[in-house]
């Protein structure tokens, strides 16, 4: 089975923590998402700090744009983006602007499934025109509410799209394995590794969990 990418979340509000976390964590993650409270307070200057000082990660921008897709994301691609995400729930029209720009740079679109309705219609739909990465999302705010992201896990990757399919929401140690015997090929995690009393040791847990189950 392919090794999932581990994505994550650096969802401080704060620069120089986003930046030190990141340096802390840098060994054992494949992609850093700046997450949309972090992209929101600190703007286009985190992405070029990040992508000058990381130039092995892949950048993900947790842009959720709901609306000006091209306009919004070509500006975060021209600063180093590798992906943009672009909510579902936006329909195609922007996540066709989002695509277009994604060309322009040779990067990648993740839709969004956060609240979409018809997950299945939303992910096929979005992968005709072009988007590379689907993701199945639990918030955080429903994750307060109960929620987990597997139900719709299974229900994306059991689409058999050409795509990727990212997971987020609340993924920790004890749901790794699931995680990827469901088939992520993303595997995003936040609180799990910047809430933990030492962040490095718990990206490195999780990447040995990772490897173990998608060996
Ligand atoms: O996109 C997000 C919230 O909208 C988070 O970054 C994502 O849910 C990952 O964080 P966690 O592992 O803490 O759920």
């Amino acid at each position: 089975m392919a090794r999932p990418l581990i994505q994550m979340a650096l969802d401080s509000l704060d620069f120089d923590q986003t930046v030190a976390l990141a340096d802390k964590v840098a060994p054992y993650v494949d992609i850093f998402e700046i997450g949309t409270p972090c992209i929101k307070y600190n703007g286009i200057n985190l992405v070029k700090e990040l992508r000058q000082r990381f130039p092995n990660q892949l950048l993900l921008v947790d842009l959720k744009t709901m609306d000006a897709g091209e306009y919004e994301a070509g500006a975060f691609y021209a600063a180093g983006a590798d992906i943009c995400t672009v909510l579902g729930v936006s329909g195609l029209a922007t996540i066709g602007g989002v695509i277009k720009a994604a060309k322009k740079y040779s990067a990648e679109v993740q839709v969004d499934l956060i609240n979409v309705p018809n997950k299945g219609e939303c992910a096929r739909e979005s992968a005709k025109l072009g988007a590379q990465i689907m993701g199945v999302h639990t918030g955080l705010d429903a994750q307060a509410a109960g929620q987990t992201p597997f139900t719709d896990l299974a229900e994306v990757a059991n689409l058999g799209l050409n795509v990727r399919v990212s997971v987020a929401g609340g993924i920790k140690p004890a749901t790794i394995d699931q995680t990827v015997k469901a088939g992520a090929n993303i595997i995003v995690v936040g609180a799990a590794i910047y809430g933990a009393a030492c962040p490095a040791t718990a990206a490195k847990e999780i990447r040995e969990l990772v490897d173990a189950a998608s060996a």
